[in-house]
């Protein structure tokens, strides 16, 4: 039986059209849906396997990508939205009523990621939006339960759809990371 990652992803990857010019984001409510607008195309977008971010119902892996946190606005009933773990880096504005993660964001300025926001480009109204390009936290899908004998698969189905496994972010975003650290050391 095929390994089951994401629902988005498990026909295969659909290509960004490479000028999304942006669109909204719907929580799964039936109604009084929280709606999020999101200007411009999404960066990064990956497969993520850690316990924190926001996955479908059945899904193993969530497709997370970031945005300039400016290019994120509320446009319809902000007032559902809670903040899922305030101590966490990331904080993650979810529909109280369906869990529906909307954005979430970094309010630590140091951090080397601040100004953009992480949302799930699935909830996009529109297609178009680019595609996943690695899978970032794979080993962390045992944190969810999966059994570590299922990893060899996971990662394998991961490549095979053209998804390189990282147990940590992409190289690009690492060296991002340690840039900023090593400039703030520097400074
Ligand atoms: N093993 C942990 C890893 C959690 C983790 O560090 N997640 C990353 C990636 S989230 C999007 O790529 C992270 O930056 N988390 C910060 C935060 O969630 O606030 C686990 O699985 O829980
Ligand atoms: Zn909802
Ligand atoms: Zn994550």
């Amino acid at each position: 039986m095929t390994v089951a990652l994401h629902p988005s992803i498990d026909n295969g990857l659909k290509q960004g059209t490479g000028h999304f010019a942006g669109g909204t984001l719907a929580c799964k409510c039936k109604d009084h849906q929280v709606k999020v607008a999101v200007k411009g195309d999404v960066a990064h977008n990956h497969a993520c396997g850690c316990t924190k971010c926001w996955k479908p119902q059945g899904a193993t892996f969530s497709v997370v990508a970031v945005v300039p946190r400016q290019n994120v606005s509320v446009l319809e009933n902000g007032d559902k939205l809670e903040i899922v773990d305030a101590s966490a880096v990331i904080q993650r504005h979810a529909c109280k009523a369906c869990g529906t993660h909307m954005f979430g964001r970094i309010e630590n300025k140091n951090h080397p990621f601040y100004g953009l926001d992480f949302i799930h480009p699935e909830l996009f109204q529109e297609q178009g939006s680019q595609a996943p390009q690695f899978a970032a936290f794979v080993s962390s899908v045992i944190e969810s339960g999966v059994k570590p004998e299922q990893m060899a698969g996971i990662r394998a189905r991961l490549k095979e759809i053209g998804l390189e496994p990282y147990d940590c972010l992409s190289p690009a975003l690492m060296d991002a990371i340690a840039t900023h650290v090593a400039k703030a050391k520097a400074a």
